[in-house]
């Protein structure tokens, strides 16, 4: 680990022999190579110093000068090289360790040293340069080529307009004044029909083309015209599950906006966060359209007497594949088996972005000759439905995804240790020195987006002295949102990222789904996606409705084969360079270097000098972190949920995302930490079924009751829940005590985003 440690390292936390075991590919140096390594590397130095004359101690604190350069291959070596354990790449304790060892012995002294001169640096523009080796010993950066592949189209827009439609005359003006809305889309122009026929359907158009009005228009024209006229006293005739509760109350207020003129309908939600004593209240006085995420909705069926389901004529299942995904399958029984047995002939919906997989369980929820309905450029008109039972609708629903038009997708691989610099400086770019960008930027688990959150807040708003507070930059404006915040806290982030005209949403996949948030210009996915269905929910948080977005996808160079899934569902993506990213730093002089990169004559920035400000910018976080005790245990919080995460991808994607492909001291920079953290050992032994088993054992004894071993499986369901969980679980426990009663119930609340 030696030649990861900083130059000035004063880590006393020693790496933990298990880790180096972990992702050490090579064998261990016999003393000739050893030898021989030490006298090459004391070669190059002693060039460097000749060619840029720095002094010796200057070139302590950079080292990332000549070894830099090393770093960077030749493209011939660049080529093909996908894991870090195929390419050569050389984790920590190897080559280097030698050339290292003055710097390293000598960090007893320079400690103090170093932390005064930090201090005095500040404010001279020339920060004291700790962390040297961020360019040193990474992977190679493979060439990325997205493969070819037929992208899925699908227009947006038709040229009929809703009073083509046989609807009422007052919802087709609520429409055009409401919601300011003229002609249909391709999926309302397809559904509405279909859905006023009485038929069940399975919908599936792209993100952004308008699915909840697809079926929010029928609805309210087919209760509008019930006889006689439906009273609150009625209870739910139609029933709507989402997955998140973001999701419910956007819904919620689609529906307010639509029933404006037909006021004896009362559309309500439920969701977990929200007092449920208020929401019986609410229940007993009547809703007629019932929105609910589907955790809280159980939890109302089993403990409200007033909750009756007796007429109910419609169920939607918005982001059907979610919903009937891993988890909130159990729920779903629940909430069926209570409408089969109250309810009449019922009409039942489900609609995605990508419903493919899970269809063979819509026999569960007993659709009648469900109508497919999908919409394709290539599609002749008139546009045709497709008869199908629920095989063949399976069959019909393709794996192959259609993405807006508008959307320009693009990867950029990253070695881990340039993760954090290069999401900054990509951030920076679009918001500190562009205008009106509105980003979001997806992160693996609750823990890391609090992590970035606070980080990014500390280190990049500028900061004039200590005293004073962070100036907000109009534009680097951060918000988070994520499962374990309060609800008040959700909704208040929710409402004020709509609203605002730029900033950056750091969240979980909480955010991935239905969510309509005007104008955001980028989706960053600063962690792949669990699967490219979730890749492409992510991605249509922005493009929306035939407007223009962008993507970034961030990989690290084990992980290029990612591309080549997202290729097999017709996704391809073009290549942002890292160097591009990072150049971004040279317009910011809060993280000049030395500066005496710029004597030089190129024109451009010279490629040492952006290094030089990453390295700066990477000090700045590592400072930052190790300022003090409850940093670092946040850092190392984040650091150990993005390693239970990343255990999570199903066993297909584990030849590119496993764990053992991590290297974890370069991953613990990318949480600012200067060393990867022991203890870490159980977090990956226990969630890595396949870790050694001398980790295991080590796992053993240090946890007094280590967590009971999960198959991937259910670690993959556990992890979804927790992400989407309602953050209820300290409340619900002190009462679990009171009302033994209430206990199965409150689990299954909090197990549940509801
Ligand atoms: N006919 C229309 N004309 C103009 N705008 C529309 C029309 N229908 C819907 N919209 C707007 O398009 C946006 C996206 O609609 P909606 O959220 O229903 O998309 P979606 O297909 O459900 O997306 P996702 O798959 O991400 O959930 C909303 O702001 C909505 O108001």
């Amino acid at each position: 680990m030696a030649e990861d440690m900083l130059m000035l390292n004063i880590s006393t936390n020693p790496i933990t022999p298990t880790f180096n075991s972990l992702n050490r590919p090579h064998k261990s140096l016999s003393g000739r190579e050893k030898w021989a390594k030490k006298k090459d590397t004391a070669k190059r130095k002693a060039v460097f110093a000749t060619q840029e004359g720095t002094p010796t101690k200057q070139k302590k604190f950079n080292h990332s000068g000549p070894d830099n350069q090393s770093s960077e291959q030749s493209p011939k070596s660049q080529r093909a090289q996908t894991s870090p354990l195929k390419s050569g790449h050389k984790p920590s304790g190897d080559s280097g360790d030698e050339t290292e060892k003055p710097v390293t012995k000598s960090s007893a002294k320079t400690k103090t040293f170093s932390k005064k001169h930090t201090e005095e640096q500040r404010g001279q523009e020339r920060p004291f340069i700790k962390t040297s080796s961020l360019f040193r010993n990474n992977p190679d950066i493979p060439d990325v080529q997205s493969p070819a592949v037929t992208k899925v189209k699908e227009k947006v827009f038709t040229g009929n307009s809703f009073e083509e439609l046989d609807l009422h005359p007052h919802l087709v003006s609520t429409l055009n004044k409401v919601l300011n809305i003229s002609s249909m889309t391709s999926v309302q122009k397809k559904t509405i029909p279909v859905l006023l026929s009485g038929r069940d359907a399975v919908v599936r158009s792209q993100t952004g083309s308008g699915k909840t009005l697809a079926y929010g228009i029928p609805l309210v024209q087919s209760l509008q015209a019930v006889q006689p006229k439906i009273k609150r006293s009625d209870g739910p005739l139609a029933v709507i599950v989402v997955p998140t509760r973001e999701l419910a109350q956007q819904s919620f207020q689609i529906f307010q906006k639509l029933l404006k003129p037909f006021t004896w309908i009362v559309p309500g939600v439920l969701m977990g966060g929200e007092k449920r004593k208020a929401e019986k209240a609410r229940l007993r006085k009547g809703i007629n359209i019932l929105i609910s995420t589907p955790g809280r909705l159980v939890d109302h069926i089993k403990n409200t007497l007033s909750i009756a389901f007796s007429a109910v004529r419609w169920l939607i299942l918005d982001e059907a594949d979610r919903i009937l995904d891993l988890g909130f399958e159990k729920d779903l029984t629940v909430i069926l088996n209570a409408l089969n047995n109250d309810g009449p002939a019922r009409q039942n919906v489900l609609l995605s972005a990508t419903l493919t997989e899970g269809l063979s369980r819509l026999a569960a929820i007993s659709m009648k000759d469900p109508v497919s309905i999908q919409v394709s450029e290539n599609s002749e008109e008139p546009e045709e439905t497709v008869e199908s039972t629920p095989q063949t609708a399976n069959q019909s629903l393709t794996s192959s995804y259609a993405v807006p038009e508008g959307l320009h997708q693009h990867v950029v691989v990253v070695p881990s240790k340039l993760r954090l610099v290069c999401l900054s400086a990509f951030i920076l770019a679009r918001c500190k020195f562009e205008k009106g960008q509105k980003l979001i930027v997806f992160v693996s688990s609750c823990e890391a987006v609090e992590f970035l959150f606070t980080l990014f807040n500390a280190v990049l708003l500028d900061k004039k002295d200590d005293q004073a507070p962070p100036q907000h930059h109009p534009s680097l404006n951060f918000l988070k949102l994520h499962g374990n915040m309060k609800q008040e806290e959700r909704t208040e982030v929710f409402q004020e990222f709509s609203q605002c005209k730029s900033g950056i949403l750091l969240c979980t996949d909480v955010a991935a789904r239905g969510l309509d948030l005007p104008q955001v210009t980028w989706i960053v996915q600063y962690n792949p996606p669990i699967s490219a269905e979730e890749y492409v929910h992510r991605v249509g948080r922005t493009a929306r409705i035939g407007t223009t977005g962008s993507s970034l996808l961030f990989l690290t160079p084990s992980e290029t084969s990612y591309i080549d899934v997202l290729a097999s569902h017709n996704i391809s993506l073009a290549e942002m360079k890292m160097q591009s990213i990072l150049a971004t730093l040279m317009q910011d002089p809060r993280f000049k270097g030395r500066g005496k990169w710029n004597n030089k004559k190129s024109s451009g920035p010279s490629e040492q000098e952006v290094r030089e400000r990453a390295t700066v910018l990477q000090t700045e976080f590592e400072n930052f972190v190790h300022a003090n005790q409850e940093a670092v245990q946040s850092a190392k919080k984040a650091l150990q949920s993005f390693l239970r995460a990343y255990t999570t991808y199903p066993s297909s994607m584990k030849h590119i995302f496993h764990i053992r492909g991590l290297h974890l001291g370069h991953t613990a920079k990318s949480f600012g930490l200067r060393d990867a953290p022991g203890g870490l050992a159980s977090a990956t032994a226990t969630a890595n079924p396949r870790a050694g088993k001398k980790d295991k054992n080590k796992a053993k004894d240090k946890e007094k009751r280590p967590p009971k071993k999960q198959s991937s499986k259910q670690r993959e369901a556990s992890l979804m829940l927790s992400e989407y969980a309602s953050g209820l679980r300290q409340g619900l426990k002190s009462k679990k005590k009171k009302k033994k009663n209430r206990q199965t119930n409150a689990e299954d609340q909090e197990r549940t985003e509801g």
